[in-house]
């Protein structure tokens, strides 16, 4: 079947998407758009509107009214309640959102429906109970006087984000950013507007007053992402993106010093030491390696095995990785989809050619799947016989390629792992408890998973250290991030 008879089987057609300001689906006034294509077919699916510093302007002066308005007055039980029915609905429209994710990245039509967008949904649900549990601090100073701080909402907050995991993250941060009482001016990825629009309607819906929530599409430089972060009346920017990327926005937001929260990119070390269980290794490391088809920051794209393990696991591990079935998104029976663009596409092959010059061996991939003639598909590609100081190795590639290389000790493995400028998460696989702890202390990375892959508790910090990201977010990180502290002390 052609993918759009799939996609009608799935019922769900793409949309052309507008901002949404104020409460309102708006155009652009210069009425400029640009054109959504679809990863998989290569074909126009729908027109965006293109922002600028114009529409950045209505949509901050919206969020601004609406924050001095009765959003940041409203009883907090009140506002739990609207956040928990944002979740709510966007579990009701489920199979639409996950459509629209697919149609926007290219990824399996089964993975934006088992995981994307029940997580966004739960990004909701988890910040509403937990705004209900925090505290402040209190200090006595004997019977002299008497401390205690107040948490206070910041004010209107910019959301920049990525195109790999579109609802997941704009929600991660919304959902907090939201629950601490501030209003935000969401601006989605060029590449996946299409259930950031949808998410306009649903907070509307469920009871989030005009002008609480603005989206507003369009591209980063001299577009809406930079108008974004110069604008002075944001406080603060949340961005989720390439380290790059991050580095621009530090500049230009300097100028009205904005607080920033940075959520970067990685190249993760998979530690797998001989004593592992090699099913369950090989089981997780197909994930943690080419789930999302290798588009996740968080994936172990540099694995290292320890030496007598190394043959048995490149063997077991290349055998499993040809079983995935690389094809059309919308094909119940399809693990790997198609990477987001025809740039994105071109870049993540260009580092299959540099692993060959720098000496690399192709054990699977690397190429378009003979059969997939259309749309951005890349078979799932591991390569060997390469050192750590190789760029493939030691660069963010961000797409279905890992690199396997053999250590002999520990303190080898970790010198190897903490060679790089990223550090945003790490994995390592061991039944000797003793080594778990010693090697995760060791690891500079700010999320460490032992023998298991992207378990997520959201009470937990979430974030990177060295060039993968300030800050952290997640449960009391978030509030800490999204709101300030005031201490009054008061003489007895
Ligand atoms: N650490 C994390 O949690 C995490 C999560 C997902 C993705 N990422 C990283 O994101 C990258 C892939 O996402 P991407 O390609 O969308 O990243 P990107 O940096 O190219 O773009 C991210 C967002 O920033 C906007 N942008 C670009 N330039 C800007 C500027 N000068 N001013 C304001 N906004 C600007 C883009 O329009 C987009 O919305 C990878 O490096 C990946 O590792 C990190
Ligand atoms: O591609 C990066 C994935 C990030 C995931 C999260 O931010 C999360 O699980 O909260």
């Amino acid at each position: 079947m052609q993918i759009q008879s799939r996609a009608e089987m799935i019922k769900t057609k793409p949309i052309d998407c507008l901002h949404f300001i104020d409460g309102k689906y708006v155009p652009s006034k210069n009425e400029k758009t640009f054109v959504n294509i679809n990863p998989a077919t290569e074909e126009v699916m729908g027109t965006v509107a293109e922002g600028g510093k114009e529409e950045i302007a209505l949509a901050v002066a919206a969020a601004k009214r609406a924050f001095e308005g009765s959003w940041r007055r409203m009883p907090a039980g009140e506002r739990a309640r609207i956040i928990r029915r944002i979740g709510d609905i966007i579990l009701e429209r489920k199979d639409e959102l996950a459509a629209l994710e697919s149609f926007d990245t290219g990824k399996p039509y089964g993975l934006a429906s088992s995981i994307d967008i029940p997580r966004a949904a739960y990004n909701f649900h988890f910040f509403a109970d937990y705004m209900a549990s925090i505290g402040t601090e209190a200090y006595q100073m004997d019977d002299v006087a008497l401390n205690y701080a107040i948490r206070r909402p910041l004010g209107v907050v910019g959301l920049i984000n990525p195109w790999n995991l579109p609802l997941l993250l704009m929600t991660w941060k919304l959902a907090p950013c939201l629950a601490a009482g501030n209003t935000a001016v969401l601006k989605p990825a060029e590449w996946t507007p299409m259930t950031a629009t949808l998410l306009g309607e649903i907070c509307k819906e469920a009871g989030v007053p005009d002008g609480v929530v603005n989206i507003v599409h369009g591209f980063g430089p001299d577009s809406a992402g930079a108008a974004l972060t110069e604008h002075p009346d944001v406080c603060a920017i949340s961005f989720t993106g390439e380290t790059t990327t991050g580095k621009h926005i530090m500049t230009a937001a300097a100028k009205t010093l904005k607080r920033l929260s940075y959520e970067l990119g990685g190249k993760n070390p998979n530690i797998i030491f001989a004593d592992a269980d090699l099913d369950e290794v090989i089981e997780t490391t197909i994930k943690s390696s080419f789930i999302n088809q290798g588009e996740v920051c968080l994936c172990g794209s540099r694995i290292y095995v320890e030496r007598p393990l190394y043959d048995a696991f490149v063997e077991r591990f290349t055998a499993k990785t040809k079983e995935l079935i690389v094809g059309d998104p919308l094909d119940p029976n399809t693990t790997v989809g198609t990477l987001i663009s025809e740039e994105h596409y071109n870049r993540v092959r260009s580092y299959v050619e540099l692993a060959v010059e720098e000496g690399g061996v192709i054990e699977t991939g690397g190429k378009r799947p003979e059969h997939l003639s259309t749309g951005y598909y890349l078979e799932p590609t591991i390569i060997t016989g390469l050192t750590n100081d190789c760029r493939v190795v030691q660069e963010e590639i961000f797409g279905p390629v890992v690199t396997i290389l053999p250590f002999d000790r520990e303190e080898e493995v970790i010198k190897q792992a903490n060679d790089t400028h990223y550090g945003l998460s790490a994995t390592i696989w061991t039944n000797d408890l003793r080594r778990a702890h010693r090697v995760a202390a060791q690891i500079e990375a700010g999320i460490i998973w032992v023998n298991t892959w992207f378990l997520r508790d959201l009470r937990t910090p979430f974030g990177g250290m060295k060039q993968s990201g300030i800050g952290r977010e997640g449960g009391m990180h978030s509030f800490e991030f999204y709101s300030e502290l005031s201490n009054i002390c008061i003489k007895l």
